[in-house]
């Protein structure tokens, strides 16, 4: 028999003990090939030899029904006395060369990797696939020894696996809610190299629905491979489907934005740092839409459903399990997420929390100053001094911004006396603002809310438009321009910023902090219009 042709897109791995109850095994596996799983592994921790046999031959009695590959885990044994398509290994398991011998050349043989080393030998030795995890903590498996990589992680190993083009599933807590963020948040971020599947238990097994359960996860697969083939370079869940603007038309679109706040009163949730909260929560109300700035974790969580977008701040770095949760949360409940890692180069407990809250979850936009944004690209170009950034700046911004987009799948916002924004794809340059910005605190902080806030604008305007809750593609993240979001945040910040700075009752960085509330409430539409510069580079 030769070695079989495996599509990886939707691996279900058996779990007999998690089914709902009442719900039969068999039953429940031809529901879920019904509803679209492409490969099957039978996984049997405590049984006799005999029963492994029998379930693993009428396991395959079925997969052949729906022309699905059928895999044995750990056995070998049991994988020569049914004949299947392959095994699968573990790290602890017999040794990949000798499993070989024994299995023989025709035995499609797939191996667990938590790390780039195993990831390495695994390619030596010729593994067909392999399954990378625990991506997450899960139930289904005692995995508190292993490492959980988070998106990142299997970014990393995905780096690794790139050359070889190495087939990798991820296993471990992949749910509906959280793949999509899986398969972006994982684009490696050298060779841009994605995953092939995902490989779950419970998210399937333990629905007492298989067969939608399984529909819908091979729908958010199938979607991420369509776009990825159809613009491998651009991080597709941001980008609505013509990228192609004119700065008039971009400026209008701000404008309509500014009424859409308005009109819509979206609530902007805002973790954020003790320094400049007040201040942010003033400028949201002032734009039109409306703070909260809960940090609980459990309040965070309860809230996610109800608002517009979600600002994780983490100057101050108080309340760090309510970031994890309400960030988890903004994914599972597809709302733009508006990441402002202040700071984050300046000490090693601030890049470590910026690496834990970037594995839990998948920013729409990141925004920064220079040594903010130099840190996260690890360019050591631009240093920071406290939240400030010391130097020049980047000999060439518009790089940095587009290349690390398409490395973390987000819109990169870099802040300073010109603003760069990009998508991956597109970026653009705005050099509006004035130098008063630079002597208050908190002017960083005040755009990430308002970037934050028009984000939201971006996703309500997409709603209204017409197609509903209809998501381009099953894989997107959120829906709407983000890149126009972040644009309008910036904009609509830095004009008000000069049109405070002109009034005659600016005397300083006291009046002009009053002011720029105040313009931010009075600016009109056309004024921003006529103020805005903007250029596409
Ligand atoms: C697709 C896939 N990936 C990883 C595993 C885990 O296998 P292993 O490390 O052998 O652990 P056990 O499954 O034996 O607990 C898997 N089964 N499938
Ligand atoms: C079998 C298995 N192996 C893992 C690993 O990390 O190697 S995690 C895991 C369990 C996956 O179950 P669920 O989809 O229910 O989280």
């Amino acid at each position: 028999m030769p070695k079989a042709d495996i599509d990886y897109s939707l691996y279900l791995v058996t779990g007999r003990e998690l089914l709902p109850e009442g719900k039969d095994y068999y039953e429940s596996l031809e529901e879920s090939l019904q509803g679209g799983v492409t490969v099957v592994q039978v996984r049997e921790k405590d049984i006799d030899t005999g029963e492994f046999v029998e379930i693993a031959r009428r396991t395959k009695e079925i997969t052949d029904k729906y022309n699905v590959p059928l895999l044995i885990n750990d056995r070998i044994d049991v994988y020569l006395a049914v004949r299947c398509a392959g095994i699968h290994i573990g790290q602890s398991d017999m040794p990949l060369a000798q499993a070989r011998a024994l299995a023989g050349d025709d035995a499609v043989i797939g191996i667990s990797v938590g790390n780039i080393d195993e990831a390495q030998a695994a390619i030596a030795g010729h593994a067909d696939y392999v399954g990378v995890g625990a991506v997450w903590p899960t139930g289904s498996k005692d995995v508190t020894k292993k490492v959980k990589l988070g998106p990142d992680g299997v970014g990393r190993v995905l780096d690794v696996l790139a050359e070889s083009k190495t087939p990798a599933v991820a296993i471990g807590g992949i749910h509906a809610p959280n793949v999509p963020f899986l398969l972006h948040g994982s684009i490696s971020p050298n060779a841009r190299n994605s995953l092939d599947g995902i490989a779950v238990i419970s998210a399937v097994v333990a629905s007492k629905t298989p067969r939608e359960a399984a529909a819908n996860l091979r729908n958010i697969v199938d979607s991420f491979k369509r776009v990825r083939r159809s613009a491998p370079a651009a991080p597709a869940f941001v980008l609505e489907s013509s990228p192609v603007r004119s700065t008039e038309a971009l400026v209008s679109g701000v404008a309509a934005l500014m009424e859409v706040i308005q009109r819509e009163v979206p609530l902007v949730h805002q973790i954020t740092n003790n320094v400049v909260i007040n201040d942010s929560a003033n400028a949201t109300l002032a734009i039109g839409a409306s703070p909260i700035m809960a940090t609980n974790p459990r309040d965070v969580a309860d809230l996610s459903p109800a608002i517009g977008a979600l600002l994780v701040n983490f100057g101050t770095i108080t309340d760090k399990e309510g970031m994890l949760v309400a960030g988890r949360q903004a994914n599972v409940n597809r709302k733009p997420l508006v990441y402002d890692p202040v700071a984050v180069g300046a000490t090693s407990f601030r890049r470590e929390t910026s690496k834990e809250l970037l594995a839990h979850w998948q920013p729409t936009v990141i925004k920064g100053n220079a040594a903010e944004i130099g840190a996260l690209a690890q360019l050591t170009e631009v240093e920071s001094r406290g939240v400030d950034s010391v130097g020049k700046g980047f000999a060439d911004p518009a790089n940095v911004v587009r290349t690390l987009a398409r490395k973390r799948a987000a819109i990169v916002v870099l802040t300073g006396e010109e603003d760069y924004l990009s998508d991956g794809d597109v970026v653009l340059r705005t050099s509006n603002g004035h130098a008063l910005l630079g002597k208050i605190t908190g002017s960083g902080c005040m755009t990430g809310t308002l970037v934050a806030s028009f984000c939201a604008a971006a996703r309500l305007h997409h709603l209204a438009g017409g197609k509903g809750s209809v998501f381009e593609n099953d894989s997107q993240l959120v829906q709407g321009d983000m890149l126009l979001g972040a644009l309008a945040g910036v904009l609509v910040f830095n004009c008000a910023a000069e049109r405070a700075a002109e009034r005659d009752d600016v005397r300083g960085p006291g009046t002009f902090r009053a002011a720029l509330i105040d313009e931010l409430a009075n600016m009109p539409a056309a004024d921003l219009v006529k103020r805005a510069k903007v250029e596409i580079l």
